[in-house]
């Protein structure tokens, strides 16, 4: 029997089908071991997201053991997957979707160049054009916070919140990127472990060269209106359909 309506319960489906296999884009991007990284994706158009189950194998993920929250981050009883014990980060996760209702996905891994400056609670200075396109300017440090509850949570808000950057470096522990959809935001945590990489490295042989905030500012705009094509997700005229989790 359907819990919700027939729109809500093909909404869920998608969300489902996609949550599980960006799971498998966290492994072939390389910013994952075992089971260190999450997921999730808000169901379009009801008070409910998506995550994966805590500590199971990436290549255990499928749509029907993914697991369907409010935005309270209580489980959904009696859904598929809903016997298990939601990722530990549900509470952070769902934080966000409460506060951030332009947020469609959130990611969370423990990619290594990204987690050791955060392991320095050191942000990343805009030293690359890549940078400022995806995220317009540095990328911020956010508070340490305890795992299990919304503390993580309400430190990216505080942090993201009117900031451009898609990413935020948790203090210790690592990433938790966002987007528009759960592609999105993946896409943001691939990007964020690239340009710390190369920061790292640029810093290894020297001092890096700031962009001047002007210049941060045009590849910013550019990057949003003007990269890629008309009906990519983020771009403003790409009238989304807000059923489209894609
Ligand atoms: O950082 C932590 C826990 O230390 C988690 O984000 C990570 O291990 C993934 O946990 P889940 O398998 O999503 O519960």
């Amino acid at each position: 029997m359907s819990t919700f309506g027939p729109q809500i319960e093909v909404a869920i489906a998608r969300v489902r089908a996609d949550v599980a296999k960006l799971h498998g884009e966290l492994v072939r991007a390389g910013l994952v071991v075992w089971t260190g990284g999450n997921v999730s994706g808000r169901v379009p158009g009801a008070e409910l997201f998506v995550i994966k189950p805590s500590g199971v194998a990436y290549d255990e993920l499928a749509p029907e053991n993914m697991i369907l929250c409010d935005l309270g981050g209580e489980v959904v009883a009696g859904t598929p997957g809903s016997e298990r014990a939601s990722s530990s980060d549900t509470a952070a996760h769902a934080h966000v979707y409460r506060h951030m209702p332009e947020v469609g996905g959130v990611v969370h891994t423990h990619s290594t160049y990204a987690t050791a400056w955060a392991a320095r609670g050191e942000e990343i200075p805009c030293v690359l054009t890549a940078m400022a396109d995806e995220f317009g300017g540095p990328i911020p440090v956010g508070p340490f916070a305890i795992i299990g509850d919304d503390s993580i949570g309400r430190g990216i808000v505080e942090t993201l919140a009117g900031h451009r950057s898609r990413a935020v470096l948790m203090q210790n522990h690592g990433p938790f990127t966002i987007g528009v959809t759960p592609k999105d935001a993946v896409k943001a945590a691939v990007m964020v472990e690239d340009v710390a990489r190369t920061v790292h490295l640029a810093r290894a042989q020297g001092e890096p060269i700031p962009i001047p905030q002007a210049s941060i500012d045009a590849l910013y705009e550019r990057y949003q209106n003007v990269y890629g094509q008309t009906g990519d997700a983020r771009r403003p005229e790409a009238g989304r359909d807000p059923a489209s989790t894609a």
